[in-house]
């Protein structure tokens, strides 16, 4: 079978890549699965599309193969768009979930239902050996639930509520989360470019 590196340490995104990726019957392999233990990668850039290349072309370059990557996050209008590119590492680090939740209903504790809009964002990049990166971004409209609920997923998506829905992206059935996420929006947009991979 056909195989993709994908340059992330992320276990909730390789699942949902594998997902994706199924149909097409390609084999995912993420920076987890390699014998070799690969350092944290460091995301010194300023926005999704500078992470998404910074880790795409280092784990490229180190296997001279094609390798994706992506970098998302959660964008928040009433944080002026924070946590944005700091969204894994919000709280500190090492990176932790549940702090992260916790930190954003804190700041977002006197913000009424009305103004707690926010999105995710997905930008992925290819990285080919001698070529320059190819991206595309997903984005996922929604709001900010006053209280966490849900066990899916990961990240924020016990307090994501996506655009048209009435639960959390972690209350919906993984299936569900992978029709209409930022992750899929994008990976749409790469299926042009999928014989690339
Ligand atoms: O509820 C969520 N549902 C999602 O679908 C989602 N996608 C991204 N995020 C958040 O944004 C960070 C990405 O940061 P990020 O792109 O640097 O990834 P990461 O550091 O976790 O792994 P890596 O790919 O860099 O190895 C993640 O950790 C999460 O906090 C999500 N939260
Ligand atoms: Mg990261």
């Amino acid at each position: 079978m056909k195989k993709i590196i994908i340059a992330t340490k992320n276990k909730g995104k390789v699942k949902e890549f594998r997902d994706f990726f199924a149909p097409h019957h390609i084999e995912v392999v993420s920076l987890l699965d390699l014998d070799e233990d690969i350092p944290d990668i460091e995301e010194t850039g300023e926005s999704f599309v500078e992470n998404a290349a910074i880790k795409a072309e280092q784990i490229s370059n180190r296997f001279q193969k094609t390798v994706l990557a992506d970098d998302s996050g959660l964008v928040i209008d009433s944080l002026e768009g924070r946590p944005g590119v700091y969204s894994a590492r919000y709280a500190g680090e090492p990176t932790d979930d549940q702090a992260n939740i916790d930190k954003v209903l804190e700041e977002m504790k006197e913000i009424p239902e009305g103004e707690r809009g926010a999105r995710f964002v997905c930008v992925l990049a290819i990285a080919q050996p001698g070529q320059e990166p190819l991206f595309v971004t997903g984005y996922c409209e929604g709001h900010i639930q006053t209280e966490q609920s849900g066990e899916n997923g990961f990240g924020y998506d016990p307090i994501f509520v996506p655009e048209g829905y009435e639960k959390t992206m972690a209350e919906l059935d993984p299936a569900e989360k992978n029709q209409i996420s930022h992750r899929k929006i994008a990976m749409n947009q790469l299926e042009q470019n999928i014989h690339l991979l």
